[in-house]
Formats: structure tokens, sequence, C-alpha cells
């Protein structure tokens, strides 16, 4: 596990340019699917300031061109492309190595993530379908809810396309790890800009799977106070939800954790070396068949699945109690597919 503790994932989420001396390629073309909703708009805007994205296509079923348009002002680098409707939806995919779908409905008070399925997983779908034509190589990053089941969609899709790698379509986690480590600070006074804890398994409830054991610097809690602080990061979404009182879920930090990953994904394009972040893929470390881990990113998305690394009792616990579940979510997300 020492690649995770590398402070360098954090040091450079948004302005990560100077550190790209290995690189021959100085291009990233990215698009953001669901770009004008409450993610995909500010994560345009913090993919748009980021110096290491030369173009960055907008697309969305309503209001890109606006969007497109408002950010396409901004003095950055980023030539910004607005695509509205099925009909543009191939055109705003082409060429484009990075892939974000922050597109779906979120949640209201009272509902889980997978309620959002019957509407997400047709969204998914076509998005998924349209990139495995037009660019199957791109490295994916799928934000939509549920990602349990959105995951295993988009790699359905592939599959059935022919053009499926598990190294290139990741869930993206990121918000997780990056509420651990806000809380984690918080109870510690330590800056939160220090503190690295991985989360494992999947991004709903129990699979959500904090390692506080392997969490850098290290910390330590009375039994009481770890089991209120996995909690509380297990049920972070819903502590947004439930504040935003029918206006939808996180969508702001969202977006910090959705240009992180991205950027991430860019800086491993371009030939950074040892750049790591949680993400759930397709793996065989435990009986799941999706599972999030610590991922070192390479040029073609997957390097090198980091693992779980050493589990603490508790953890190992909270492992076999997500397991159940994430099997089911997969396998809806699998039969989705296989039947529509
Ligand atoms: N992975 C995570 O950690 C995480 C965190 C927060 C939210 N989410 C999920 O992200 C999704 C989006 O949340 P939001 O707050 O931005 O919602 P939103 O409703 O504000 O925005 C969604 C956008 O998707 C667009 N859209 C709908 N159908 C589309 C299609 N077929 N093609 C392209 N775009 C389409 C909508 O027009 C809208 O602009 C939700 O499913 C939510 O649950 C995931
Ligand atoms: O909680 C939600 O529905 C949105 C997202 O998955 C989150 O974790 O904030």
């Amino acid at each position: 596990m020492a690649a995770v503790t590398k402070p360098q994932i954090f040091k450079s989420v948004l302005n990560g340019a100077k550190q790209f001396s290995t690189s021959s390629k100085s291009h990233t073309k990215v698009a953001v699917m669901g770009a004008s909703g409450g993610i995909g708009q500010p994560l345009s805007l913090l993919l748009k300031q980021s110096p290491l994205v030369s173009q960055l296509n907008l697309y969305d079923i309503v209001h890109t061109l606006g969007v497109a348009s408002d950010l396409s002002h901004i003095n950055s680098k980023a030539k910004v492309h607005g695509f509205v409707g099925p009909d543009q939806l191939k055109s705003s995919l082409e060429g484009c190595e990075v892939v974000i779908i922050p597109a779906g409905v979120p949640r209201k008070p009272g509902m889980t993530r997978d309620d959002l399925f019957n509407i997400n997983a047709s969204i998914v779908r076509d998005l998924a379908v349209a990139c495995a034509e037009v660019c199957p190589k791109a490295l994916i990053g799928i934000i939509a809810n549920p990602v349990n089941s959105t995951v295993p969609i988009a790699s359905e899709v592939f599959q059935k396309a022919g053009v499926y790698d598990p190294n290139r379509i990741f869930g993206v986690t990121t918000l997780d790890v990056v509420r651990a480590n806000a809380f984690i600070a918080e109870l510690k006074g330590l800056d939160p800009t220090t503190v690295n804890c991985p989360v494992i398994g999947g991004h709903a409830g129990i699979t959500i799977i904090p390692l506080i054991s392997q969490c850098m610097p290290g910390v330590s809690f009375p039994t009481d106070q770890l089991k209120a602080l996995t909690e509380r990061i297990q049920e972070a979404g819903t502590e947004v939800v439930k504040a935003k009182a029918g206006a939808g879920s996180a969508t702001l930090s969202m977006a910090m954790a959705g240009a992180r990953f991205a950027i991430s994904l860019i800086r491993a394009l371009r030939g950074e070396q040892g750049v790591v972040e949680c993400a759930y893929v397709r793996s065989d470390l435990t009986e799941s068949k999706y599972f999030s881990t610590p991922i070192l990113l390479g040029a073609n998305g997957i390097e090198k699945n980091l693992g779980l690394g050493n589990l603490s009792d508790f953890e190992k616990q909270l492992v076999a109690a997500s397991i159940p579940e994430l099997k089911k979510n997969i396998k809806k997300g699998e039969e989705f597919v296989q039947k529509n």
C-alpha cells in the first residue's frame, strides 16, 4: 500500500502542469457528459481551469451551448465546445481520451441510490453505447448513481460491442476519500490537505469502507468513535441530500472530487508516474466482480491494482458485509444490459 500514502496525489489536483517533464504529450481532449447539471457545470469549470486540458467537450440534453459559451470566455487554454441532444452525442465524443459521466438524476430525501436505477441505467447505457462506438479507448469515469450498478452497465455495453478493456472503465469514488480525509482532519485537528484515507468497496451505504487503519498520517480512535466516523463517511451523501431538502445531492464537493479524478487520469495519460486514486473497477480481489481499491494509474488506465492492504478486524467485517450487497447491485446492472 505504500503508493497510496504518497502525498503527490493531493498536491496538484487542479494545477499539475508543472510536474509534466516526463510527458511527450501535451493535448488532452476531455468530454463531460451531463455538463449542464449540478455537478456538470462546476466540474466543467474546474476542468476549464486546468492547463492539462486542451479541449473540453460539453454534452447534455439541455443548455450546453450556454454553459460552453460562458466557460469559453475564461482565459485558459482549453477550447470549449457545446453539444446538445442525441443528434450531437457522437460528435461530442470524437477523439476524446477522457470521458467523465455525471449525467443522471440525483436523489431526493428518503431515496436510496438504487432508487435512481430505473432512470439512470438507460442514460448510462446509451452514453456507453456511444463511447464504445466513437472513443472505445478513452478512459471513462462514471459518476452517475448507482455507481455500484452503472459501472457494470457500461462494462457490459463495451463487452457487447467487443471493445471492453476493464482497465479503462472507472466508478468515481473520489468523493468518499475526500470526505474521509475532511472528517478525520476535523476530528484530529489536522490540515485536511495532508490526510489520505483510502476508501474501498463500492459507493453506497455499507459498501463504502474507509480504511482508517491505513490513514496517513496514522490516526486512531476509540471503538465507539471509529464506528461513528465510519458510519458518517458511509452516510455522508445522505447527509447532503437531507440538508439540500429536495434540491438534489452533493454537487460542489463532487465537482471537486470529479475534477481531481479526471486530472489524475490525465496526469497518468501524460506519463506521470505514481498517480494513485481509489476507484470502483473490475477486480478479482474479493468475491465481488467490481470493487474499489487504490489504483496506480497509467497511460492505459489501470497500471496496477494496489489491493486492499492489511485490514483491521473491524475493516474485515465491513468488507464481508459489503459483498452480498455489491453482488446484488452488480447483477442488477449486468442483467439490465443483457435484457435491454
Ligand atoms: N459518484 C459520486 O460520488 C456522486 C456524487 C454526487 C452525485 N452523484 C450522481 O451524479 C448524478 C448527477 O447529479 P447532479 O446533481 O449533477 O444532477 P443534475 O440533475 O443536476 O444534473 C444531471 C444532468 O444530466 C443531464 N442528463 C439527463 N439525461 C441525460 C442524457 N441522456 N445525456 C446527457 N445528459 C443527461 C441533465 O440534463 C442534467 O443537466 C446523479 O446520478 C447523482 O446521484 C454521484
Ligand atoms: O448521495 C448521493 O445520492 C450522491 C452521491 O452518491 C454522494 O455520495 O454524495
